[in-house]
């Protein structure tokens, strides 16, 4: 709801006309069962794309890392505003990092089922000499952060995005790095769809949209599909725009990309830089070229059970 009055906002500034927020709430929401099951075919979307087609809304707002990377004929893809900080944080007991959780003695115990996020952060404390465990949670930001501070966990993982939009970012004890950690593609993205047919919306919502933003995640989520890989799997990715010269403009994109066991015993990790992308069909092809790299160095065995 939060992340959807931002872009009602924006969408009332650019169209000039007025917006209603519609709840929905989708299985993604109320299920409870591992996301690592159930995640990658569309648990937190399907029920907005219904009501988009149905006619019950005009527009719907996603998380673009919740969104498969198939895209559906009758759906247009209309904006992907600015994106927000697109890193994991870290919220621990006593305001701790996850070094000094790691290296405190005994086996910290840290709350995600993100498989992506416990093969770094596994890989993370081995290169420290300790191990951690890694408990599945699910649940919204209340329930997710109450384990830490009911004490029953020593830290949680989740998206500094998420956090920001909902004026909890004060709570977060660490931003993990990308170098240690990289986000899940398209993280702290947003998405505004709607129906294809609705070619005049479809243009107006046009003026929402961030070309940097829709560049680097394309090359992010070209990366995750020529993998087959969906939203459950142990794959991170994240495109930095660069610029030669500090403060000025964009003039490089650097793709990172991973793919790990869960156990953090192997990761495959790689990089490119080169120049900005000119378009989609670029950002695309950056994406393409560094998974069938990783691919070539043994990616597809790690991804275990692929998500369908
Ligand atoms: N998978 C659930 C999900 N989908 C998007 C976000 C956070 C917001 C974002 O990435 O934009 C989250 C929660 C989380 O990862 O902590």
């Amino acid at each position: 709801m939060a992340q959807s009055a931002g872009v009602a906002e924006q969408v009332r500034r650019v169209t000039g006309r007025p917006v209603e927020l519609v709840e929905i709430t989708t299985y993604g929401d109320v299920s409870r069962e591992s996301l690592a099951r159930i995640g990658g075919t569309g648990v937190f979307v399907s029920a907005l794309r219904d009501a988009l087609l149905s006619g019950e809304i005009d527009l719907a707002v996603h998380s673009l890392k919740d969104l498969p990377t198939g895209r559906p004929p009758d759906l247009a893809l209309a904006a992907l505003p600015p994106r927000a900080d697109a890193r994991d944080a870290l919220v621990a007991r006593d305001g701790l990092s996850f070094e000094q959780l790691a290296v405190a003695g005994g086996r910290a115990r840290i709350g995600t089922g993100s498989p992506r996020r416990m093969a770094q952060l596994n890989a993370w404390a081995r290169a420290l000499g300790c191990e951690i465990e890694t408990v599945p949670i699910r649940g919204n930001v209340d329930t997710r952060i109450g384990y830490v501070r009911s004490g029953e966990l020593d830290a949680v993982v989740l998206a500094a995005a998420g956090l920001h939009r909902i004026g909890r970012a004060a709570e977060v004890t660490e931003l993990l790095a990308p170098d240690i950690v990289l986000p899940a593609p398209g993280q702290g993205a947003l998405a505004v769809e709607c129906a294809a047919a609705n070619a005049a919306l479809t243009a107006q919502l046009g003026g929402l949209d961030d070309p940097h933003t829709r560049v680097a995640v394309t090359a992010e989520r070209t990366l995750l599909a020529t993998l087959e890989a969906g939203c459950s799997a142990p794959v991170g990715a994240y495109a930095d725009l660069l610029s030669e010269v500090t403060g000025q403009a964009v003039t490089h994109m650097r793709l990172r990309g991973v793919v790990g066991t869960t156990d953090g015993t192997t990761l495959v990790q790689l990089s490119t830089t080169g120049p900005l992308p000119a378009s989609t069909g670029e950002a695309a092809a950056v994406g393409r070229r560094l998974a069938e790299e990783m691919l070539a160095k043994g990616a597809a065995g790690l991804m275990g059970e692929r998500a369908h």
